[in-house]
């Protein structure tokens, strides 16, 4: 009995260190709802005035893991601040409520459910942010409405109702940061491009689309202390996404929502099948060339964030080994129309995105034979921007009225 209880904790054990080792990324989001701490009551009488309801807030903790949220919270996803003391006869100014601090892992962003605004971006490390506030306790400034009486002892009594405390459900994302997150169609062979990048990886490859179900992590380390590409060792981070589909913004296919870990990506590499993509042989899925494909993952990247459409991009053409030589001729032209930014001419017009991605680079490659030494020199080369490449900064009111008068 024992004997099978350690080999159930050890097998266990096992499987979550592989887990591990594959960095997927389950769980990228939790609601919670929130309720902050009502204000006590005032006592009209007397003058008193009721405490302060407590405010909720975060504080971003660097050893937190995302999954501990639910761990903590034991599962009800409810956090409540108490409420503040009414004033009383013996004590006309009722105590304030405690504030609730809740630790959230460093990095989480911090959205209202309701109308989709951004709350707090909890990047600061043991800084507290707070998220819903407590209302006021009562007092004889307030509002004709907040009076009310009662009925205490046979005496009536009139009292200020204090205001309530914020009632809020917010989500809470997880966004990865990696400096190169992989995008495309289904099947377009960003996996085995990852693979083909840090081969020591378990990555799921297969001919079918949405192979990957979640987003996951490699490190590519350019190990070569000579420098291959003339540059010293470095690593970076890449993501692999699971395939987004024409209409995603509609939320067809899998919608979305991973485009959000594009938002702090430094690059986003685009990978696109030379031969075009379909996603079922059927009348309603039609067939796009890879012009189109482009130019449709463009759109829904606009679509979600024009944010995103600004990030610096290099486009993989993917899987020229199954092209002939005609196919290659017209796949090195598009190539050239890609860096040249002259690529939208060709696009029907119902495909047009509204702001062209801009394409640092574009390779042809085929990841599958692993044969990606130009695709890693392109990253050395992209390495260099890194940093200065952090975020699309937004052109403020400002200078969007300056430009005006120029
Ligand atoms: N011939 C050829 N096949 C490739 C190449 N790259 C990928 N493939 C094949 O294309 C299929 C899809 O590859 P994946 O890497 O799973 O594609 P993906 O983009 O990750 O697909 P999703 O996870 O569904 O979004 C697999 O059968 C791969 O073997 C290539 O360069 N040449
Ligand atoms: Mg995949």
């Amino acid at each position: 009995m024992r004997l099978s209880l350690i080999l159930r904790e050890s097998i266990a054990q096992v499987q979550k260190l592989i887990k591990d080792d594959l960095n997927i990324l389950k769980v990228d989001k939790y609601v919670i709802n929130l309720k902050a701490g009502s204000g006590g009551s005032g006592l009209a009488r007397y003058d008193g005035v009721g405490g302060r309801g407590g405010n909720i807030y975060f504080v971003a903790k660097p050893s937190l893991a995302f999954s501990d949220i639910k761990k903590r919270l034991k599962n009800k996803m409810k956090i409540r601040a108490e409420n503040g003391e009414s004033a009383t006869k013996t004590s006309l100014i009722g105590q304030h409520a405690k504030h609730q601090l809740f630790d959230v892992p460093i990095g989480i962003e911090v959205v209202n459910r309701t109308d989709n605004t951004l709350i707090a971006r909890c990047s600061k490390p043991f800084h507290r942010y707070m998220i819903a506030r407590g209302g006021e306790g009562g007092h004889s400034k307030m509002s004709y409405k907040s009076v009310f009486e009662y009925r205490l002892q046979k005496k009536n009594w009139i009292t200020f109702r204090g205001a309530r405390g914020e009632t809020i459900d917010v989500e809470l994302h997880l966004k990865l940061r990696p400096n190169i997150g992989l995008l495309g169609f289904p099947n377009a062979g960003k996996s085995t491009l990852l693979k083909a990048l840090v081969p020591e990886k378990s990555v799921k490859i297969a001919d079918y689309a949405f192979t990957t179900v979640n987003p996951q992590v490699a490190f590519w380390k350019n190990e070569t202390d000579d420098g291959e590409f003339g540059e010293p060792a470095f690593t970076l981070s890449v993501a692999d996404l699971p395939g987004i589909i024409e209409g995603a913004s509609m939320n067809r296919g899998k919608g979305y929502k991973f485009l959000k870990h594009l938002e702090y990506a430094d690059v986003i590499v685009m990978v696109v099948d030379c031969q075009g993509f379909q996603l079922k042989n059927e009348l309603d899925c039609p067939f796009r060339t890879p012009l189109e494909s482009i130019a449709l993952l463009n759109r829904e990247v606009e679509l979600y964030n024009e944010k995103l459409a600004k990030k610096p991009v290099v486009c993989v053409l993917n899987k020229i080994d199954t092209l002939d030589s005609e196919q290659l001729t017209s796949i090195s032209k598009l190539s050239s129309a890609l860096v040249s930014g002259k690529w939208t001419d060709e696009v029907p017009d119902t495909m047009r995105p509204k702001i062209n991605m801009r394409f640092e680079h574009v390779v042809q490659l085929s990841a599958k034979s692993g044969e990606i030494k130009q695709f890693k020199k392109v990253l050395a080369l992209m390495r260099n921007h890194l940093h200065a490449l952090q975020d699309v900064k937004e052109e403020t009111e400002r200078q969007k009225k300056v430009r005006r008068f120029i």
